[in-house]
């Protein structure tokens, strides 16, 4: 088989918890998903559904008290595939994968650059580190690298960018911040990029700029990237496959088109009756999820969405439905589908 058709990153029954005072928190509950080469993965949820955590177990970059308790993350390099979980999170092999073949955008990028070096700096720094990514035969110099820092700027569409790597951060503003960023996570030709958020801290002008140009970027590299957002409106602009998570699970995935037009779970219904836009044609008020969100200690049992679930049966409160497909092309985790229920 040839390799194109492969995973580039195979996650499987991924469980993160944090042991607190007040309890134990199941950030993520036996989540699995893939991410092909080249495809973007929008992954939706809402606050606290563990997206971001998912993302930091796959860096080997989870917070104590938090740990991987199971699971396994398969990614593709090309000495073979290594199960990621099995890395040590300091070790030579993490760090050459980490920054090198997988780069994360994160929410805030201010936070991410250092404020007593340049951006440039920064980037040729890590460009310095992972200089095999650009140049396999010998090491970078640092003008090389520089000279690479300045086309990056250029693709990512920062005019003067000759002057523009000799500032600070905190001398960008936040649209310009945020592309310094995007620089960042490609100065070492990633296979996954790992977008969390990335428009959250934005102006909507800016917040549009960005995405087109993280679209341009992914078409003109064929970078794989995993979209992290909670509003589907952005998942319908970037993604070409969505998975949608519910308290550290999958509830459902699937192709866009048909994520958005046959949706089979009542969370990813409820999630598309929340963009008027897109659902309904009149505006009316927005229609809410009923209920709140369970407190991270106070996990329902059986299915986590059953407690605001309209269509929600009795066994849907002991027993935990399996991810399954769903006609053609998705899988869900409902009783509305399939009796297969797995051990919680
Ligand atoms: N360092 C931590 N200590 C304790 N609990 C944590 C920690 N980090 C995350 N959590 C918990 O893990 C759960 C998942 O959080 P996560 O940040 O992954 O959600 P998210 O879907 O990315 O939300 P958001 O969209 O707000 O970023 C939440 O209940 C959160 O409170």
């Amino acid at each position: 088989m040839s390799t194109e058709a492969q995973p580039l990153l195979s996650v499987r029954d991924l469980r993160v918890s944090f042991v607190l005072d007040e309890g134990l928190v199941r950030a993520v509950d036996g989540t699995s998903f893939d991410v092909m080469p080249g495809q973007v993965l929008g992954v939706v949820g809402e606050s606290g559904c563990g997206k971001s955590v998912t993302m930091r177990a796959i860096l080997q970059l989870i917070d104590r008290p938090g740990r991987i308790t199971k699971g396994e993350i398969h990614f593709r390099r090309d000495s073979g595939v290594v199960d990621l979980v099995q890395l040590s999170p300091r070790g030579g092999e993490m760090r050459d994968i980490r920054g090198g073949e997988i780069a994360l955008i994160p929410q805030e990028p201010m936070a991410a650059f250092s404020p007593v070096h340049t951006v440039g700096d920064q980037i040729v720094e890590a460009i310095l580190l992972h200089s095999h990514r650009w140049q396999p035969d010998r090491k970078l110099s640092r003008s090389e690298a520089r000279d690479i820092t300045v086309g990056l700027f250029r693709d990512v569409g920062i005019s003067m960018p000759e002057q523009r790597i000799y500032t600070y951060s905190w001398q960008l503003s936040g649209g310009l911040r945020q592309r310094a960023m995007i620089a960042m996570a490609l100065s070492c030709k990633p296979r996954l990029l790992i977008a969390d958020e990335p428009t959250t801290a934005i102006d909507v002008t800016t917040q549009a700029q960005v995405l087109a140009l993280l679209r341009d970027l992914q078409a003109r590299y064929n970078t794989a990237i995993i979209f992290i957002t909670h509003d589907l409106g952005v998942i319908a602009q970037m993604a070409s496959y969505v998975v949608v998570m519910y308290l550290g699970r999958v509830m459902e995935e699937g192709p866009v088109d048909d994520i958005f037009h046959a949706p089979k779970h009542p969370y990813t219904r409820a999630l598309l009756r929340s963009i008027p836009s897109l659902y309904g044609q009149t505006r009316v008020a927005l229609p809410v999820i009923s209920g709140a969100l369970p407190h991270p200690f106070n996990r329902p049992p059986g299915c986590p969405f059953h407690p605001r679930c309209p269509d929600v049966m009795e066994r849907c409160s002991v027993a935990v439905p399996r991810l399954m497909p769903v006609g053609t092309s998705q899988l869900a985790s409902c009783f509305l589908h399939h009796e297969e229920a797995e051990q919680a």
